[in-house]
């Protein structure tokens, strides 16, 4: 029964929700209440109770038992779908199995030749900035690159976002994710967001297809986090001189590249939630014994990265386990999701924050400039990327 669940201390009426808004960073409250009550645990919150939990069986069920026993958190997709975005994140049922095949099918072509173009545009841009005497901004230069990848791996379009910050497209995007989550915080509606609409209309003329809602979705999902991804990896690097040696060292393939961005994954998941519901009541039972009644309006938040706090050294950054077989058996460490809503940008994201850890860490210096920090936009992202970079 979700009242034998254990729950940490709470406010009245607000419950939770201030401990998780407090400091920004949800996710990692989540976490270390897991620490301390254990991996299903329930919270309270102003519409009601949720469970959360990161116990490796009842992840395991609820992520293979999509979508037929369970569908995304309705108040999310709501939100989501009242910015008018209907794509394969927020579809179920049938039209989610058309919406994904579309997303496959967008996603099948080789990305290498793409992603090679805009990360020479990268590092020309940054070439550039150097030779003019100014500060390279990290993050949003790659914040266009991912959108500038996504764009031609998906639709054949150049948009050439890095050399044009100012592009439509470059402007919508990263203005949809601030606007989903001030929405998710206020448990009232916010008035309409006229210039979001209008950007949203001009984003349908620029990308027309029937299949605009996924292409949309494709670009949203892939953008903040493959960003983050890279973005952290390089944040690491610059604080692990050994690591960054390592890295210059490897000739093709970039396995060690690759296993910084693993690292990076493990240290700092861009998605480490999902919330479902059940479709209809289902029985979970977890390997430590719990058993939760899983019914429709009773929201199941599913934290995907919690293992990463079961590896060995889990506070180090370590790439170097990638390359062995380390994973401890009972972590949940997904950064990816799983089951048939798994990732279907992963291979693309991948392989894009790999080539720029190769090409960046080859042609640059990079320092670190004080502490880094994280922010929550619906997906967890650096706030400050205090990274310098300058010409080897
Ligand atoms: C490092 C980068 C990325 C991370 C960490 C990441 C993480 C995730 C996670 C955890 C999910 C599952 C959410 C759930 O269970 O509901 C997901 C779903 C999704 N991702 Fe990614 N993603 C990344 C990059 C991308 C890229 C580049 C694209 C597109 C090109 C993309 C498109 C999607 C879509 C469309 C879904 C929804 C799939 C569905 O509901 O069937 N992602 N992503």
């Amino acid at each position: 029964m979700i009242t034998e669940l254990r729950s940490p201390p709470s406010w009245p009426f607000l419950g939770h929700l201030p401990a998780l808004i407090r400091g920004g960073r949800p996710h990692r409250v989540l976490e270390d209440w897991c620490d301390r009550y254990g991996t299903t645990y329930r919270l309270r919150l102003p519409g009601g109770p949720a469970v959360v939990t990161a116990d490796p069986a009842i992840v395991s069920t609820v992520l293979r038992g999509r979508p037929r026993l369970f569908r995304r958190d309705p108040r999310i997709t709501r939100t989501i779908e009242a910015t008018g975005i209907h794509g394969v994140f927020t579809a179920e049922g049938a039209r989610w199995h058309a919406d994904r095949r579309a997303a496959n099918r967008l996603l099948i072509g080789d990305p290498q030749p793409v992603i090679d173009r805009a990360v020479d545009r990268l590092c020309r841009r940054w070439r550039a900035l150097l030779a003019d005497g100014q500060r390279v901004p990290v993050l949003a230069d790659l914040t266009r690159l991912s959108l500038e990848v996504t764009v031609a791996a998906t639709t054949g379009r150049d948009i050439g976002a890095i050399d044009n910050p100012d592009g439509p497209l470059q402007t919508l995007v990263p203005r949809l994710f601030p606007a989903i989550q001030r929405q998710l915080n206020t448990p009232f509606p916010l008035p309409r967001d006229r210039r979001l609409e209008r950007l949203l209309r001009t984003a349908r003329d620029l990308l027309p297809s029937d299949d605009f809602g996924t292409v949309l979705t494709l670009l949203l999902a892939g953008q903040d986090t493959t960003a983050a991804a890279a973005g952290w990896a390089l944040h690491y690097l610059a604080g692990h001189p050994e690591e960054l040696a390592a890295v210059r060292a490897e000739t093709e393939p970039a396995n060690y590249a690759r296993a910084v961005v693993r690292e990076a994954l493990r240290l700092r998941p861009p998605a480490s939630l999902t919330v479902v519901e059940a479709i209809e009541e289902t029985w979970l039972t977890g390997e430590d014994g719990v058993r939760l009644r899983a019914v429709p309006s009773l929201p199941i938040w599913v934290l995907l990265t919690y293992g990463a706090r079961r590896f060995p050294d889990a506070g180090v950054f370590q790439p170097s386990r990638w390359l062995t077989d380390r994973a401890p058996r009972d972590a949940v460490y997904l950064p990816f999701g799983g089951g048939p809503r798994v990732c279907p940008g992963r291979d693309l994201a991948l392989l894009a924050a790999v080539a720029v850890v190769a090409a960046v860490t080859r042609n640059f210096d990079l320092r670190s400039d004080g502490p880094a920090r994280e922010k929550v936009e619906f997906t967890v992202r650096p706030s400050r990327l205090p990274l310098v970079i300058s010409a080897r």
